[in-house]
């Protein structure tokens, strides 16, 4: 692909096994969870996720969602047990969503899409950094949680008051002192699966924990999201909205659920 990967029709998903062969790999991501598929484990233990606001470093538009970063240069945010063993760091997390309520998540559910969906990234520390843990097979562990159309959510609207300052592609701001416990649904009940980075380089490094229980964003909240642009400062406005991959084949993968 001579141009950058993106969402469009000319760089979107279905080019992207052009630049990035492993796009038709064994364990891509997303996929569609089918409940009645998925195997109840009951040695999956519960996940525990500790989480320090004052790791909370910026926010920023990558041009392809908008991302906010932490310092994980220590073990102050962190995720264990779940399906995983050892300590995964908290290093980011972002979304995808839709243009409209209809679509927006990445992983589907018996083939029902959620307008958003959030993903908090993780990197298992007994490798030396995330961009060496995202290349191994146990590198990486992303918390999925779905986002549903309903009340105004307090702790999403932190993130949408900082919009201004990152409308467009490559610009960041300083983003201090926000917990990402307060993006968690209520019940921590999830899925697991191996799959991979949903955008290139689509590495096959990523242990998937997607939370049943979705939490909840306004409408009003969800045009915001689609207020960010795609494009750069000074380039043609291009809204940043259908900013995910769809679901690709499990490819014989087993799916398990820590709840019966
Ligand atoms: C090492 O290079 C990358 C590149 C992209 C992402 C972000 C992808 S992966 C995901 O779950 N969603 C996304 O948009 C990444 O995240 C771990 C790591
Ligand atoms: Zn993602």
């Amino acid at each position: 692909m001579s141009h950058a990967w993106g969402y469009a029709a000319n760089n979107g998903p279905d080019k992207w096994s052009d630049s990035f062969p492993i796009a038709n790999g064994p364990r891509q991501s997303p996929i569609d969870i089918v409940p009645a598929e998925a195997s109840y484990d009951a040695e999956l233990k519960p996940l525990v996720l500790k989480y320090d606001p004052s790791t909370c470093l910026e926010i920023l538009n990558n041009g392809h969602s908008f991302q906010v970063t932490f310092v994980d240069d220590t073990d102050s945010s962190t995720l264990k047990d779940g399906p995983i063993s050892g300590t995964y760091r908290l290093k980011q997390f972002h979304f995808h969503w839709g243009a409209s309520d209809d679509k927006g998540s990445e992983h589907t559910v018996a083939g029902t899409k959620y307008p958003a969906e959030l993903h908090l990234v993780h990197w298992n520390t007994k490798y030396e950094s995330f961009g060496k843990a995202a290349s191994q097979p146990d590198g990486l562990a992303v918390v999925g949680v779905f986002l549903k159309i309903g009340g105004k959510n307090a702790s999403l609207q932190k993130l949408i008051d900082a919009f201004e300052s990152i409308k467009t592609k490559g610009r960041q701001s300083s983003f201090a002192n926000f917990n990402p416990a307060t993006l968690l649904p209520g019940c921590l009940d999830y899925w697991t699966y191996d799959g991979s980075l949903t955008t290139p380089p689509l590495l096959e490094s990523v242990t998937w924990i997607v939370c049943k229980e979705p939490i909840s964003i306004s409408s009003e909240q969800m045009g915001k999201f689609r207020s960010l642009l795609f494009s750069a400062e000074g380039e043609a406005e291009c809204c940043m909205v259908d900013n995910y991959r769809p679901p690709q084949p499990l490819k014989g993968r087993p799916v398990r659920a820590s709840f019966k």
